[in-house]
This record gives structure tokens, sequence and C-alpha cells, in this order.
């Protein structure tokens, strides 16, 4: 059977400036499937998903997307200061400032939101531990909750294993498999090789353009190739 598609590229072209970074990409993401963005430095990862979340304006191309929730991008932990003086929940609870605007007194029903998110990916003993005091990959999965609490079908991460050990990237390709099975999609910029291999779908790019039908760095590149089975 055919995955269903969340998302349809076509012709996208973006940059910065006069910078063109992305040179007409035109891919699917599958939905409630994982999507590895594989690519070198500066091939458009981030760009790409700068595009996929709606911070990025294209030039040129077409978006479509299946669903009309707001698409969630996780940040990276290495890129937020750990030494805000936030507890984890915090932290959690500002996934909810999309729906209600930060002047807003959280609800029962965001807090309810929040438990559940951070339940989710197994940081609910963390909630009132202070950022600073977590591990990489405690934080890491805290930001993942954050996206979750956003309620986003589609959650975009830019990516989130870097700097972890390998014990803590395995425990976020658990999550997003799992979050997978609940009907999520999930797309993740990745260096590592092994997450890519992991991943349901992966897209590879190239000095921004996508690299189809060449012999892969194992599996196949092929649209849509299935894993294993779920
Ligand atoms: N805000 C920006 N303004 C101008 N150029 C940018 C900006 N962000 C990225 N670029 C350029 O766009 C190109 C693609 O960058 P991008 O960050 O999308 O690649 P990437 O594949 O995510 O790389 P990395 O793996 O290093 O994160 C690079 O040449 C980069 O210098």
């Amino acid at each position: 059977m055919m995955d269903e598609t969340a998302i349809t590229m076509r012709g996208i072209r973006a940059g910065y400036g006069a910078r063109t970074v992305l040179h007409g990409i035109t891919a699917r993401v599958p939905r409630a499937r994982v999507t590895a963005l594989v690519g070198h430095n500066g091939s458009g990862k981030s760009t790409l998903l700068g595009v996929l979340a709606g911070s990025l304006a294209p030039s040129a191309g077409t978006l479509e997307r299946s669903g009309d929730r707001r698409p969630a991008l996780v940040l990276q932990h290495t890129d937020v200061p750990a030494a805000l003086p936030l507890t984890a929940r915090d932290a959690v609870a500002m996934g909810r400032w999309a729906h209600r605007g930060w002047w807003r007194r959280l609800t029962g029903h965001d807090r309810a939101v929040v438990a559940q998110s951070m339940e989710r990916v197994g940081v609910a003993d963390l909630a009132r531990r202070q950022l600073g005091e977590l591990s990489g990959g405690q934080y890491q999965r805290v930001l993942i909750a954050q996206g979750l609490a956003q309620r986003s079908d589609l959650l975009l991460l830019d990516e989130p294993g870097a700097g972890l050990d390998q014990d803590a990237r395995e425990r976020i390709l658990e999550i997003f498999a799992e979050l997978a099975a609940d009907g999520v999609t999930i797309v993740h910029a990745t260096h590592d090789a092994g997450a890519a291999g992991r991943a349901d779908h992966r897209l590879l790019l190239r000095e921004g353009r996508l690299v189809t039908g060449e012999p892969a760095p194992e599996p196949s590149l092929e649209p849509f190739p299935r894993q294993g089975q779920r």
C-alpha cells in the first residue's frame, strides 16, 4: 500500500537575498513516517527545514501540505542556552504559546497537554529540574516535548542527535518511531548514516539539489522505500 503524502514540494527554490541555496526541490514526505534529510554541511538541509516550517518563503515552486496544523520546528539543544532559569516543564509549556499567546495563563487543558507531551518522551520525572541540570539527551527530549506540546502533526528537527552520545541518539530514534506510529510526520536533518538508515524515507541533498537513484550509502534512495515492518 502506498503511503499517504504529508507534504508535496514542487520545484522549490529558496535562499537568502540574492543567494539561492535550494535549486528546485521536487519531493514528497510521507505522512506518519520518519523522513531523514541527509547531506553535507551547507547542502541546504536547514534551509529546506525552514521552508517546510513556513519561516522561509520559497522564491519559486509550490508546497502543499495535508493537514492544517502549524508545523513545529524543534530547536536543537545546543542552540538554546541551558543557563536559562527555566524548569523542564516551563520549557515544554512554551510550546503552548503558539496556541495561547505568551501573555495568557495556561489553562488546565494546556497543563494536561504539557504533562502528556513530557510523558510521551520520557521526561515527566524531570519536570521540576532546571534546564541547566539536564544532560544533552534529556534536554533534547524536553525540546521534542515542547514541539509535541504544540500538538502539531508535523515535527521538524535540525540535527537532534548533534552532540549526543549513542544511547541518547538511540533513544531519540525510538521516540521518532513511536510518534510516527501515532500519526506524527517527522522530518529530521542528520549527518548520522545510522540515523538516516533507520528512517522510513530519505531525502539526500547535494548543493541544494535532491540526489536520487545513485548507488546509495545504503539503503536505497528510491522514493518511499519501506524498511522493515511496523
Ligand atoms: N541566514 C543565512 N543567510 C545567508 N546564507 C545562509 C543563511 N543560512 C544559511 N546560509 C547558506 O546557505 C547554504 C546552506 O545552508 P544550510 O544551513 O541550509 O545547510 P545545511 O545542509 O543545513 O548545513 P549544516 O549541515 O552545516 O547545518 C550555506 O552555504 C549557508 O552558508
